[in-house]
């Protein structure tokens, strides 16, 4: 059976760093979709076994009531990614976010390792995720491959911190910089079918530029986007989540496609606006997400 876990709601995936009590504890308080409990770059070199060990007792102690549990582990290029892997996956947890992959190669890398240490703790085969985040120009260059690398993999993250230094830039708020990548990990996350979520924003004064990023990120296609403080929740939450004026909308179209279908009719128009059949799995997506954001009350 299809591990339910693919194609959850993931709007709002925020990091904390695995070594800190007073993030670890309770960060499903402020209701974010995931957690992303990180062992990489927010985990100072000589800290990683501490991280490690307090991220065990996390898992395995404390209910983080349905939000879903993702270890960003170390990358492949380090001494750490082995113990990490063995750590998360006895731990339990949902998913691993793989940083700076570049082939598919890596996750086949992974991938392996994470079914030994499934063996190992005897969790079920198959029961850990995986996420690729694509940091590096040559993971953009194969980012479809990457996509298509693993029955585990359920999507793909930009990391546009380090994307931007390998591209000999950096970030500058107008999303100029990210605008080809963004592009290029959608479509190929959507030929691929997995899911696709935006980088972070560091910048937590500037709501008003985050906001707009926000907005941009779902205009072209993204299921969500990597967070770095409880701050930014509610305004991804909102972005991402169908407004009532979409919802009624939605099932409009729906409703007067299943009708006219049977009435002979293929084009019409719902509230000024053109529709026919290409409008069809739109409308179904919005009501859809509208479930999973447990804001529908219809009964399409
Ligand atoms: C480029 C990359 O690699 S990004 C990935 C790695 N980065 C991370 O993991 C950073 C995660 N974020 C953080 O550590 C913090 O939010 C910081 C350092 C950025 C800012 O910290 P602060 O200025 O203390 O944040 P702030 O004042 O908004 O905190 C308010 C509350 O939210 C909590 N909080 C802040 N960030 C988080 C978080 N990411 N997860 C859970 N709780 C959080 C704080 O503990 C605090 O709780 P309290 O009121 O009970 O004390
Ligand atoms: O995944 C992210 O958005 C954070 C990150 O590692 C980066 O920007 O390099
Ligand atoms: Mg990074």
């Amino acid at each position: 059976m299809e591990n339910p876990n693919l194609k959850r709601l993931r709007r709002t995936m925020m990091f904390l760093n695995a070594q800190k009590p007073g993030l670890i504890k309770d960060p499903h308080v402020y209701k974010p979709d995931s957690i992303m409990l990180d062992l990489e770059d927010a985990v100072a070199e000589n800290q990683k076994d501490v991280a490690r060990f307090s991220l065990y007792h996390a898992l395995t102690t404390i209910d983080y009531q349905g939000v879903e549990r993702v270890v960003r582990i170390n990358g492949l290029d380090t001494p750490h990614w082995q113990e990490d892997v063995r750590v998360s996956v006895a731990a339990g947890c949902d998913s691993i976010r793989i940083p700076k992959v570049e082939s598919a190669k890596d996750v086949h890398i992974i991938e392996e390792a994470v079914l030994k240490a499934e063996k190992e703790f005897d969790r079920p085969e198959g029961s850990t995720l995986l996420m690729a985040a694509i940091e590096s120009t040559m993971g953009v260059m194969n980012v479809f491959e990457i996509c298509k690398s693993s029955e585990r993999l359920f999507g793909i993250a930009l990391s546009g911190g380090d994307y931007t230094k390998d591209l000999q830039t950096s970030i500058s708020g107008t999303g100029v910089e990210l605008a080809g990548a963004r592009q290029q990990l959608i479509i190929a996350a959507r030929a691929a079918g997995v899911m696709c979520f935006d980088t972070v924003f560091t910048n937590l004064d500037d709501m008003e530029v985050f906001e707009h990023e926000v907005k941009i990120a779902r205009m072209m296609g993204f299921d969500g986007k990597s967070i770095v403080n409880p701050r930014q929740i509610e305004t991804v939450h909102r972005i991402f989540t169908p407004s009532e004026k979409e919802i009624i909308f939605a099932e409009k179209v729906v409703t007067e496609i299943d009708e006219k279908k049977a009435q002979g009719i293929g084009v019409f128009t719902v509230d000024g606006k053109m529709v026919d059949i290409a409008f069809y799995p739109g409308a179904k997506r919005v009501i859809e997400m509208a479930k999973a954001a447990g804001v529908y009350e219809g009964d399409l």
